[in-house]
């Protein structure tokens, strides 16, 4: 029998916020063990929580990225545990009436080749909750300490619908997902810093069942890599057994990634009962039309929207979309520079976004600058003004190298570059460089015939020796079109 595998996520991102969420305490990472708390953080006798509207604001523009419907109102509960994170032994949540409820996440799978576009899939969300992050537990080899720094900020939980396929479809779902929230604000999404986790849920069934297998839920995956190879390796796993005549059992299990080995953590038979219950000490929160077409009005465009324009409206490639759309200052330089360009737009958007996703991009790998001490450098307006250089034939591909790396290198304009390093196509005499174009005709008969027979590549014989008897100064439009004219006289 053939298993198909149905998997569904649930990930967790902090939101970027500047305090927590029941509390003036700040947000952060990399403080001081128990810096970033006080009397509501650490739960002592007496605090009471206050709600951070910032952390309301977050999840919505997060819901409104992903195409939740965003509930008109969100309440509350409190889900019962004890484990030493947790300094209340209790978790803040939203279980019964989340602020986000279905939605969508776009998707694209790997294509057949880099420079080929992947498939695009829509895969459905089935909420977007609030929570509060827990502490954290640092284990040395005969302690353990607990830092409460992280706990109380804001967290969102996204659950998707059990509708995922593989690890490739799982691990596109969170590079796409983590782009949005970057590009919207909402997250920095770092992984290594614990600001985006995942867990995993995988089941396997009969392809053509249409009912779902026993899940196993995968914990502790820190990198979208490791999602996909748990995802991989669980898929594996429950075939093998499944095959064997073995059923699998629920439960969650830990990925090493490192090792590539899981491990059970614990089974279905004691499967945590929260005891939920609404929390008596917050009011529920209405969320009016207002509050969130406001929210709505700050949102940016959205990664393969952007790709999309991008593609229809300036005809751009594939190759230079897919570098454009995943870093915002970089796609957002691109519009800039083209809107610049005005009425040269529609002749300058290629070569504009090749300059950019190649050269400015290589640029600052070998400079190791930031991006904004390139913008810097390069203001739009300098680049635009090279690659009109280019097209008016002043400066050719090589010279405009030149000129290029000198821009970056002193933030001057390209126009006194290229006057001072002489670089300049010099406009020549008409007669002179007609004169030139005959002679190089004459001494080349046979490019001249081959070029009339219809090779087109032919005439670039002849480009040569008249740039060569120009001393390379010729402005190569014009002697192209020179050409031209006479081979057809
Ligand atoms: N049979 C299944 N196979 C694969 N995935 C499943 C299956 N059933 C449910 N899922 C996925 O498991 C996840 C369940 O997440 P949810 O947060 O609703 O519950 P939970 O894991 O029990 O709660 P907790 O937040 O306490 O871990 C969803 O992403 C859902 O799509
Ligand atoms: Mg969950
Ligand atoms: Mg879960």
């Amino acid at each position: 029998m053939k298993y198909e595998a149905v998997i569904g996520l649930e990930v967790h991102i902090q939101l970027k916020t500047r305090t927590k969420m029941f509390t003036r305490a700040a947000s952060g990472y990399g403080h001081e063990p128990n810096t970033l708390t006080d009397p509501v953080v650490l739960a002592l006798p007496g605090a009471l929580p206050v709600l951070n509207k910032a952390a309301i604001d977050q999840i919505i523009r997060a819901g409104l990225l992903v195409n939740c419907r965003i509930a008109d109102e969100c309440r509350w509960d409190r889900k019962n545990y004890f484990y030493p994170d947790s300094p209340k032994n209790y978790q803040l949540t939203q279980q019964f009436a989340p602020i986000c409820l279905g939605g969508s996440v776009e998707i694209e799978l790997p294509g057949s080749a880099r420079n080929i576009m992947g498939e695009h899939k829509t895969i459905p969300l089935n909420r977007i909750h609030l929570e509060e992050d827990v502490g954290k537990l640092n284990h040395f080899a005969t302690e353990s300490l607990v830092d409460y720094n992280r706990a109380g900020t804001p967290l969102m939980e996204l659950v998707t619908e059990p509708a995922l396929a593989s690890g490739d479809e799982a691990a596109a779902f969170l590079t796409i997902l983590r782009a949005t929230m970057q590009q919207g604000g909402v997250s920095d999404c770092d992984m290594e810093k614990g600001q985006m986790r995942c867990d995993a849920n995988v089941s396997i069934r009969p392809v053509g069942s249409t009912t779902l297998g026993t899940k196993v839920e995968m914990k502790n995956l820190n990198s979208i890599s490791y999602v996909r190879d748990a995802i991989e390796h669980e898929i594996k796993r429950q075939t093998a057994l499944v095959e064997k005549g073995g059923s699998v059992v629920q439960e969650t299990r830990d990925y090493d990634g490192l090792t590539g080995v899981s491990q059970s953590l614990r089974t279905k038979e004691d499967a945590h009962d929260y005891r939920y219950f609404p929390d008596p000490d917050l009011m529920p929160v209405h969320v009016s039309a207002e509050w969130k077409n406001s929210l709505a009005a700050t949102l940016p465009e959205r990664p393969f929207d952007r790709q999309r324009r991008l593609m229809a409206d300036h005809n751009l490639p594939y190759t230079i979309t897919s570098v454009l759309i995943w870093d915002k200052p970089l796609a957002d330089y691109y519009d800039a520079a083209v809107k610049l360009a005005g009425s040269d737009a529609p002749a300058l958007a290629q070569p504009l976004g090749n300059w950019i996703t190649n050269d400015l991009l290589r640029e600052l790998g070998a400079t190791k600058a930031t991006f904004k001490e390139a913008v810097a450098k390069i203001p739009p307006a300098h680049l635009v003004a090279l690659v009109k250089l280019i097209a008016a034939g002043t400066l050719t591909t090589n010279t405009a190298k030149e000129v290029f790396a000198e821009m970056f290198a002193t933030g001057d304009a390209p126009e006194p570059i290229a006057d001072r390093k002489n670089l300049k196509a010099v406009p020549t005499d008409a007669n002179e460089l007609e004169q030139w174009c005959r002679d190089a005709i004459a001494a080349n008969a046979k490019a001249a015939e081959e070029f009339r027979a219809g090779k087109e590549s032919a005439i670039n014989g002849l480009k040569g020796p008249v740039m060569k008897a120009s001393k390379g100064k010729a402005n190569p439009k014009l002697v192209d079109e020179t050409l031209r004219r006479l081979l057809a006289e």
